[in-house]
């Protein structure tokens, strides 16, 4: 099948919308887009409409597609296979073949194949920025810092490859020696979201491939391009047939999932998505108990103390708040300020907010894309509304953009915030910010914690006996001091409680992906042979 692509053109640019009302909320977009036409590719032969297994490109066996959509314009942009059990079981089995070879490649092999599929991202990133903000929405720069952090995964784990090391283990037991080998845990189902159609993948696949492992990657239904572009760069990269298989689907992904999850040839499931999914993958997962790692929601919260750097908070809270519209798992969600700075960080933060750009991906200057779909933007409105219906002020925004298109939100700010509204249990995914205050340290560790789920947490002071109370009082599995922006393939990723398990990048990555053999040696530690 061909993908159904429409003829690039440009759209009326739309610009300088002025948007004011009850509060400060004027919003600027301007923009000129290709939005649902083909992006001016380098190299068009990584746009695909066809899947990567076993070293070739193929459609679905029952030859049926489904539909990406931009979400910029909400139009058709391509189609890709709509694969099946059927289609998933022959990418397992070309895993499961390839994994004999590739299981016995050396560490040094393995971290040349990561290395140069590392370079070859780096060489088409402007490429591959094009193809994330087309099915992603967001803006280019954001899509080429995506890229360049996709591709520090492999550079990482490239030098991570080499260095796997068993322990020598004193015995209790005279005259027994215990050693122990890691070995590559075989054929893993790797199952992505599309807010980092690149990153969620290469913190997957880069451990995997160090480990010796070969995979099955499930590519999310609504950002499959990127995925099939990395595939052609591994292809390039001399990456062995069947060692990475990416298997795509929108409307039969519970399908797809189930036949990775229930699969006795797969032997590690590692998923990015909601904590619900997450149990589910979990469940599905039992019956052939397989190795689990799980990066699942949160609901981060995000703590300005009196004593804190006004601007530093500020800067933080709108770099983890507003990053990809507030479409990542480490988005804060739950802003609390103590009463002292309130009233000046809701007025800073405002002011920072009303100088975004918001509009389409391509546009110079723009700061800020659409969200992914309409169901997106129905749970930030449902949000907005609760908060509102609830005494929330809007300080900003507030309002969806139908004249940009069908998934624009604006950024928006509310004050006054109280825990009986949506936004304080729930993770909004989008770009509202709630303002909470509150009066001392007991109050809001309390309230920081009183959520089942752990992803990040974090929190601006300049008291470092503080800092420490802190960080070490918040149930989160990764903590921002003083800053917004957390996220680095040298640090390991990954939440507690209902955010799930597992850590991804960092020198703990690669562990996921490998398990630990021991071997005793009996009989050892006799004497001394001697001759004379
Ligand atoms: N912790 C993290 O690193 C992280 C990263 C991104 C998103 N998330 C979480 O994901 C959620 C937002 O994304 P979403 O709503 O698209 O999540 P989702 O769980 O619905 O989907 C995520 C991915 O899982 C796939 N999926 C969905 N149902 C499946 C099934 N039955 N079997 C197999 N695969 C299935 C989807 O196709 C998609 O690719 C948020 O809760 C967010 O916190 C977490
Ligand atoms: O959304 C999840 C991942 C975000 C990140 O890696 O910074």
């Amino acid at each position: 099948m061909k993908a159904v692509l429409t003829n690039f053109a440009a759209k009326p640019a739309i610009r300088s919308q002025i948007r004011a009302s009850n509060h400060l909320r004027v919003l600027r977009a301007s923009y000129t887009s290709f939005a649902h036409s083909v992006p001016p590719l380098n190299d068009r032969t990584l746009l695909k409409s066809q899947t990567y297994v076993n070293g070739k490109w193929i459609d679905a066996r029952s030859g049926m597609t489904f539909e990406v959509t931009d979400p910029a314009s909400g139009k058709v942009i391509g189609t890709m296979p709509e694969m099946d059990k059927t289609d998933v079981d022959a990418a397992i089995k070309a895993a499961a073949d390839a994994l004999p070879a590739f299981r016995k490649t050396t560490g040094r092999e393995r971290a040349k194949m990561l290395r140069k599929w590392y370079q070859l991202m780096v060489d088409n990133a402007d490429d591959l920025a094009k193809l994330i903000t087309w099915e992603n929405g967001k803006p280019l720069a954001d899509a080429k810092g995506e890229v360049s952090y996709a591709a520090n995964f492999f550079e990482w784990f490239s030098e991570e490859a080499p260095r796997v090391y068993g322990d020598t283990i004193p015995a209790s037991v005279p005259g027994n020696r215990v050693f122990t080998i890691k070995e590559p845990v075989g054929v893993c189902g790797l199952i992505t979201p599309w807010n980092f159609p690149a990153a969620m993948i290469t913190r997957k696949i880069g451990p995997a491939l160090a480990a010796g492992c070969t995979v099955v990657a499930k590519s999310p239904g609504e950002t499959p391009f990127t995925a099939a572009a990395l595939a052609e760069l591994a292809h390039r990269a001399g990456i062995p047939p069947g060692v990475v298989n990416i298997v795509t689907s929108l409307n039969n992904t519970a399908e797809v999932g189930e036949a990775i999850t229930s699969s006795p040839i797969v032997k590690k499931v590692s998923f990015t998505g909601s904590t619900r999914v997450g149990k589910l993958l979990m469940k599905q997962s039992s019956d052939t108990l397989k190795k689990l790692s799980f990066e699942l929601g949160g609901n981060a919260p995000f703590i300005v103390f009196d004593d804190a750097d006004l601007d530093t908070a500020v800067a933080g809270a709108i770099a983890s708040k507003f990053r990809s519209s507030g479409q990542t798992c480490v988005c804060a969600n739950r802003i609390y300020v103590q009463q002292g700075i309130y009233d000046q960080f809701a007025k800073a933060f405002t002011e920072k907010v009303n100088n975004f750009k918001v509009g389409s991906g391509y546009a110079e200057g723009i700061t800020h894309g659409p969200l992914i779909h309409d169901r997106a933007v129905s749970k930030v409105q449902s949000h907005v509304d609760d908060a509102v219906k609830h005494g929330g002020k809007v300080l900003i925004g507030g309002h969806k953009l139908p004249d940009f298109g069908p998934n624009f939100f604006e950024p928006t700010i509310i004050r006054d915030m109280t825990n009986d509204m949506a936004i304080a249990h729930e993770e909004t995914f989008g770009p509202v910010a709630g303002l909470f205050s509150f009066k001392d340290e007991a109050e809001i560790v309390k309230l920081a914690n009183d959520t089942e789920v752990g992803l990040a947490g974090y929190f601006f002071s300049k008291d470092i006996q503080r800092c420490y109370r802190i960080a070490e009082a918040l149930e989160v599995g990764m903590v921002g001091v003083n800053t917004g922006l957390i996220s680095d393939p040298a640090a390991p990723f990954g939440g507690v409680k209902e955010s799930g398990f597992g850590r991804e990048g960092s020198k703990y990555g690669i562990d996921e992906y490998m398990t630990t053999k021991m071997v005793t040696l009996g009989g050892m530690g006799q004497e001394l042979q001697d001759s004379s």
